[in-house]
């Protein structure tokens, strides 16, 4: 794929979105043995390059973690449903959902909301 396919957004008929996941929210390996590879930078001067690609290692590594912690934060929910349920408690506690939103929102402003209601329904599933 050219620099400016990515810039222009995905071939027409591709059923893609312009960030690059399809629909469903997948995201087409670049490659035939399914290895993405090493997407453009969107520059073609080397010193902007280069220090793109440095910043996407950063990137990377923080996009693994973020990704870890969602799956530990998830399963760990999970349990705390499953053992208050088992004991006859409620499936929820709204109370303690609105503090983790509130902890979001005073740190990140509406996004920190929607982020947080992401991660509660991660682990409790949708209301
Ligand atoms: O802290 C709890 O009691 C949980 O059940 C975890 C959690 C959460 O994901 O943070 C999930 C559901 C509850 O309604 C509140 C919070």
């Amino acid at each position: 794929m050219t620099d400016v396919m990515e810039q222009s957004g995905a071939p027409a008929g591709s059923g893609a979105t312009p960030n690059g996941a399809g629909r469903d929210g997948t995201i087409a390996a670049g490659r035939p043995d399914g290895d993405p590879g090493s997407p453009v930078t969107g520059t073609q001067q080397p010193d902007a390059a280069a220090r793109i690609a440095e910043i996407r290692v950063r990137i990377d590594e923080i996009d693994r973690t973020l990704i870890e912690l969602w799956q530990e934060r998830a399963a760990l929910s999970q349990e705390v449903g499953t053992v208050r349920m088992a004991s006859g408690g409620t499936r929820l506690v709204l109370s303690r959902e609105q503090a983790i939103l509130e902890r979001f929102r005073s740190a990140l402003g509406a996004d920190g909301t929607q982020l947080a209601l992401l991660l509660l329904r991660a682990g409790r599933g949708p209301l």
